[in-house]
């Protein structure tokens, strides 16, 4: 993101266009069932789950082609990340200069396993293991991303308040940070809207003239991800460790 995008409207507008990545991946996900095997401790990966060893081997891919060199594209396995093999283009440099440390992709990891997965995918096996990891690895990015753009909000909200935010930052009082970077309404908003996407983005589309099933009109029960797993989404986890990652930002932003 540019200087010239950084205010807070082009940010929000940034975190929506987010929302069609996150709905059409998980209804990608979706077509597969669990598929468990693909999550558990395999000895061909030295223990590691296939899914575990599909994104650290696709990371070091993305690495070497150039990817990670913006503060919203953080890696789920930093460690050891090769350098880029190919040019890359200087992004202006719009955030604080320890942007790129703040990460919370340990959570989002265990949230989008542990929590999220069972929501949105049925119970069973179909062997389809590499596809499964390959859709699940498109879905964390996709949240990844969403959630690490925080970085660019607490940065606007700075700017816009500093005299508000720079003695909370100073007394470190997270608690105060965060009511201070809360808007319910802009919340209450983004789930109506998320829901409203997977509502229209999942239905089944078909050219017999039916009705009772105009576009817009199919129940959750037919969309291809339930719309309220959506809502549950951004609002017990997206938002949250969004202004998590505003809050870790805004900590170190006088550093
Ligand atoms: O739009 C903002 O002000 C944000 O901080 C983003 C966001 C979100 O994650 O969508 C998070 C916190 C706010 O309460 C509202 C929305």
């Amino acid at each position: 993101m540019g200087e010239a995008e950084l205010s807070l409207a082009a940010v929000r507008d940034a975190l929506v266009r987010e929302e069609d990545s996150i709905v059409f991946a998980l209804i990608e996900r979706a077509r597969r069932p669990r598929n468990a095997p693909a999550y558990a401790a395999a000895a061909a990966a030295g223990g590691r789950s296939l899914a575990e060893f599909f994104v650290r081997e696709a990371e070091v891919l993305h690495a070497k082609a150039g990817q990670y060199q913006k503060p919203e594209d953080v890696p789920f396995f930093p460690q050891d990340l090769p350098s880029p093999l190919f040019p890359t283009k200087d992004y202006p440099k719009v955030l604080h200069c320890f942007a790129s440390s703040v990460s919370v992709n340990d959570a989002i990891w265990k949230m989008y396993f542990n929590e999220l997965l069972p929501l949105f995918t049925v119970d069973g096996d179909d062997g389809n293991y590499a596809e499964t990891v390959a859709l699940d690895f498109a879905c964390l990015k996709a949240l990844s991303r969403r959630i690490h753009i925080g970085k660019y909000v607490a940065e606007v909200k700075f700017k816009d308040a500093s005299q508000d935010y720079s003695p909370l930052i100073r007394a470190k009082d997270t608690k105060a940070l965060m009511n201070l970077l809360t808007f319910k309404a802009v919340e209450e908003k983004v789930k109506r809207r998320v829901e409203k996407k997977a509502r229209i983005f999942g239905q089944n589309v078909t050219l017999e003239d039916n009705a009772d099933k105009q576009e817009g009109n199919a129940g959750d029960s037919e969309c291809k991800v339930n719309p309220e797993v959506l809502s549950k989404l951004y609002d017990l986890w997206v938002m949250p460790l969004t202004k998590d990652v505003e809050v870790e930002y805004l900590l170190r932003r006088l550093d």
